[in-house]
């Protein structure tokens, strides 16, 4: 069973406003609300591809009401800690270019955390978890650390999709799989990374530095490079207009994983990912299975010698 962690969900509110200008009163061409969170967003996508799986989290107040209603009514197997205070709100402003402001977290307690543990205790050998996005304020940066190293132990598969000090402590303890987009692997070596020779490299050198078994660094329009063994693969996003890239990186995740469950294929997994990642750019929500099984059919990948 595949299951998405996501400490940190919020309601997407995404607006668009043409002619924007600070300091003036706009009013929006279209304002739309989504279900949001990294791990939330990945269960949703694993949905959308006939991958059954479970969310878990932390949930509450009207926005957390609203996340729980919207996984309901799309079949979505959830099951989240409850909280006292509201699940943040995240603006995502569409202007001439995309603009995001992500809420404050609510309060996390050391009794919520040991709930969830307790849920996280149930998972078996042979399990997926992913845990994906910022860990609240009030919680240890080392908590993505702490759970991967518990539950690899086990042998869970753990997948980690966050950045920072997180992303930094999770990959001491080994995950399965990681997808940080080339923005976040700069950030972890401290260097610029502008082309795909650099991406290659910088995601080699990850692979190896903590022995991760998938490595895939999203490129957003120019695709992503899956490191696996001795190989580097750059697989080429399929071409499209963009509409709205919040939550592509997660469909990324979730089209590695629905393919990989399915196949034990890791190429054609990383192939579906890069799929998914741009059949949900291209759309104003997210993907459709019919799209991603469209693009992967036709996108190409090419390995890279580093
Ligand atoms: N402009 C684009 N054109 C085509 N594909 C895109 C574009 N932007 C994103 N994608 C697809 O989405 C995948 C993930 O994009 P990106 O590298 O931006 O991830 P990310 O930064 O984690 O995304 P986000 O945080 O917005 O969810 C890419 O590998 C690609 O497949
Ligand atoms: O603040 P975080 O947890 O890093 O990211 C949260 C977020 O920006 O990521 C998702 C898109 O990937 C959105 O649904 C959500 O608003």
């Amino acid at each position: 069973m595949i299951y998405t962690l996501t400490l940190n969900p919020a309601v997407d509110y995404i607006v668009r406003i043409s002619d924007f200008e600070l300091g003036r009163l706009h009013r929006s061409e279209s304002d739309l609300k989504y279900p949001g969170g990294k791990g939330i967003n990945v269960s949703w996508v694993l949905n959308r591809l006939g991958q059954d799986n479970v969310a878990f989290g932390f949930l509450g107040g009207f926005t957390g009401r609203f996340i729980e209603d919207s996984l309901a009514a799309e079949d979505i197997r959830a099951d989240f800690v409850p909280i006292d205070g509201d699940t943040r709100l995240n603006i995502k402003l569409k202007t001439f270019e995309e603009t995001e402001i992500n809420g404050q977290s609510p309060q996390i307690s050391a009794a919520h955390m040991e709930a969830l543990k307790q849920k996280l205790e149930l998972l078996q050998e042979g399990d997926i978890l992913v845990l994906a996005g910022s860990i609240p304020e009030t919680v240890s940066s080392g908590t993505y650390h702490d759970i991967v190293h518990t539950l690899t132990a086990k042998g869970i598969r753990c997948c980690v999709d966050t950045n920072g000090d997180a992303l930094h402590e999770a990959l001491r303890a080994q995950p399965f799989f990681i997808k940080p987009n080339h923005h976040e692997l700069a950030e972890l070596y401290n260097v610029p990374i502008v082309s795909l020779e650099q991406a290659a490299f910088y995601g080699k050198k990850l692979q190896t530095d903590y022995d991760v078994s998938h490595v895939l660094v999203s490129m957003a329009s120019r695709g992503a490079l899956y490191i696996h063994e001795e190989q580097v693969v750059h697989i080429e996003s399929p071409h499209g207009k963009l509409v709205n890239s919040v939550g592509a990186g997660d469909s990324t995740v979730a089209g590695f994983l629905a393919k990989y469950e399915k196949t034990n294929d890791p190429q054609k997994a990383a192939i579906y990912a890069v799929a998914a990642g741009s059949a949900s750019a291209f759309s104003e929500g997210f993907c459709t299975k019919a799209d991603v099984d469209h693009y992967s059919s036709i996108m190409h990948s090419e390995r890279i010698n580093i």
